[in-house]
């Protein structure tokens, strides 16, 4: 369980995210949605422990978390090749460069099959699309036995069918009873693969089953922010009921 109490993250001035309040339960698909700038990506890095809380806390009670940032912020220029990248999903178990022994092969091979990867593996990854690479770090997240796994809008680079695929796995994930937190701007999306959603802009607007969420007064609501200035950010610009007056 995740349990996050009077958060409020602050970049300088600025207040990306506050008194968000709530808890997450093992097994969950939660969507997090909102307009550009309103801290879906600070809130994945808050529960990341990316970046400290300027207010309140998140407990993760010692839950393994896999986190897979925004695509921008990947670095593409280390020379390493698709399997070795994918490989790195096994880190708990043999440290960054550990030896990967015949068993290990296997899961990586299996892994790079299942996001149809496999004529890509000896290939460095500065030479893949936007959504292969994405297909390979999915991979490497295959790999990796996270509790709590975290994806900073993991579909964008992708087509519908690549998507379609790579949300397949959430079942699994689901079954496992592992806790899938994403940032999306499809609402389609968020509709076909989560079940809950929470919408922020600058704070929490809803927080819920989705059908329930996203409605489209909610939705008017809180991408009129996108429109904004940021004024939301000042400390003193409290209202708890979940609408914007600037
Ligand atoms: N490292 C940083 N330094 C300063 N300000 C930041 C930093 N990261 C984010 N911000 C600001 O914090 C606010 C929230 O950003 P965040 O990236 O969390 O939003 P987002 O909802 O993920 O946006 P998008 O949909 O555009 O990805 C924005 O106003 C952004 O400019």
């Amino acid at each position: 369980m995740i349990e996050i109490h009077h958060l409020c993250v602050r970049y300088g001035d600025l207040v990306a995210l506050r008194d968000v309040e709530g808890t997450i339960a093992n097994g969950t698909s939660l969507a997090v949605v909102g307009p550009n700038g309103g801290g879906k990506s600070t809130l994945l890095k808050a529960i990341a422990g990316v970046v400290k809380p300027c207010d309140g806390h998140v407990h993760t009670n010692g839950a393994r978390i896999a986190y897979l940032p925004q695509q921008s912020s990947v670095d593409r220029n280390v020379p390493i090749t698709v399997a070795e990248l994918v490989s790195f999903g096994l880190w708990r178990e043999t440290g960054w460069f550990g030896a990967i022994d015949a068993k290990r092969r296997a899961r990586i091979d299996e892994a790079l099959t299942t996001v149809g990867l496999t004529a890509f593996a000896s290939r460095r990854i500065d030479a893949l699309s936007a959504g292969q690479l994405q297909r390979a770090l999915f991979a490497r997240l295959l790999l990796d036995e996270a509790e709590i796994v975290l994806l900073d809008e993991p579909f964008t680079a992708m087509d519908a069918a690549t998507s379609a695929q790579l949300a397949a796995l959430f079942a699994n994930w689901r079954a496992q009873g592992r806790t899938i937190i994403a940032a999306l701007h499809d609402l389609g999306e968020v509709r076909q693969y989560f079940p809950q959603t929470l919408v922020v802009a600058g704070r929490p607007l809803a927080w819920g089953a989705t059908d329930e969420v996203l409605t489209p007064d909610l939705i008017g609501n809180a991408f009129a922010f996108a429109t904004a200035d940021h004024h939301h950010a000042e400390p003193h610009a409290h209202d708890h009921h979940g609408h914007h007056d600037h």
